[in-house]
């Protein structure tokens, strides 16, 4: 028997063929307000995957549930490092009541059961906040030392080996600062490098906060309205540094965006929310061409709402009869 075709191979999107993060049936609750109502959707792995919809349609509150910050009321966050996990290897973790089965080229977290240090340190999703979370009265340097806290306390064997400086701490500290030095340059920085994060213009703030998160060496990197605030100079050069992470490390990225020029220029796939519901799913172009998206959040007035949904009842009801006669 000839063997069934690989996923990619079928032509299946790259989030259908190669997910690195699957939400699903998620669930968030506050009371008796539903904010994420049974949603599930794929992220492809080294793709930039969006996130839109109006304004309190639930994208913060998915984004806090994959980091950690909060617990979802219901559903399953499945991250892959390496290849996707098989169902068998899924089940196994899933009910032996682990949060992550580790192996040698692949491993499998389910972020549900992690709290936001572990999702951040062990399963390397780095986030960065819709209000900018800098520290500001510390230089931009040194916020990019403080992001490689964890990696720095374990090489400095919890300070013993740092207050004797030996030679594994120092080897440490200085792969740190490499590091930092590299995605200041990456950023454009480098000459605020001792100046207060506090001091600098908003977009370069925005620039920081997504190279603090870069210093984590993240594979899932997770941005809430990166381009808010931002001038269309500055939403180009985003556009630039997010396609550089990508192709230069390979990171897979998922954002919360309002801009439109961001998402419809840089999006490989694009995830619509209205009322914690999933609305469309697919490519910027099937996205920004369906009718419901269009009614939800593309910006049509109010009366023309009504309008755009007739039409979609009308076709709807004129493909079933045709499917039927
Ligand atoms: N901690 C919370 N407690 C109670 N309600 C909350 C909490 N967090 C979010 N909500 C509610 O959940 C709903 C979704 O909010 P959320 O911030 O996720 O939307 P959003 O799509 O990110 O909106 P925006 O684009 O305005 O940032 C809103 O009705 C909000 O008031």
């Amino acid at each position: 028997m000839a063997p069934s075709p690989s996923p990619a191979a079928a032509g299946l999107p790259n989030w259908e063929a190669d997910p690195i993060l699957a939400v699903e049936h998620l669930f968030m609750r506050f009371g008796g307000l539903i904010a994420v109502n049974d949603l599930s959707f794929k992220v492809g792995r080294g793709d930039i995957t969006a996130l839109i919809g109006p304004n309190g349609a639930g994208k913060t509150t998915v984004f806090n549930c994959i980091t950690g910050f909060y617990k979802p009321s219901e559903g399953r966050l499945v991250l892959a490092h390496g290849h996707a996990p098989t169902a068998e290897e899924l089940a196994r973790v899933t009910l032996i009541g682990e949060r992550a089965l580790v192996g040698r080229k692949s491993s499998v977290y389910l972020l549900e059961r992690m709290p936001d240090y572990r999702v951040s340190g062990e399963a390397k999703v780095a986030r960065t906040f819709q209000n900018i979370r800098l520290f500001t009265g510390m230089t931009v340097l040194e916020n990019l030392m403080v992001a490689q806290h964890n990696t720095l306390m374990v090489a400095s064997g919890f300070s013993l080996k740092g207050l004797f400086g030996l030679p594994g701490w120092n080897a440490a500290q200085r792969a740190a600062t490499e590091k930092a030095k590299y995605w200041m340059e990456k950023v454009g920085l480098t000459d605020r490098a001792d100046d207060p994060a506090g001091d600098l213009p908003y977009g370069a703030q925005r620039r920081l906060e997504i190279a603090r998160a870069m210093c984590s060496d993240p594979i899932l990197l997770c941005l809430d309205e990166p381009a808010a605030g931002l001038n269309p100079r500055e939403s180009l050069e985003l556009n630039n540094l997010l396609r550089s992470v990508r192709a230069e490390h390979g990171t897979s990225i998922l954002l919360i965006e309002h801009d439109m020029s961001v998402v419809m220029e840089i999006s490989d796939h694009v995830v619509v929310l209205d009322y914690g519901t999933k609305i469309s799913d697919g490519t910027p172009e099937a996205v920004k061409n369906d009718p419901r998206v269009i009614a939800a959040y593309l910006g049509v007035d109010e009366d023309a709402v009504e309008e755009v949904e007739a039409e979609i009842d009308a076709e709807i009801a004129a493909h079933s009869t045709g499917a039927h006669s």
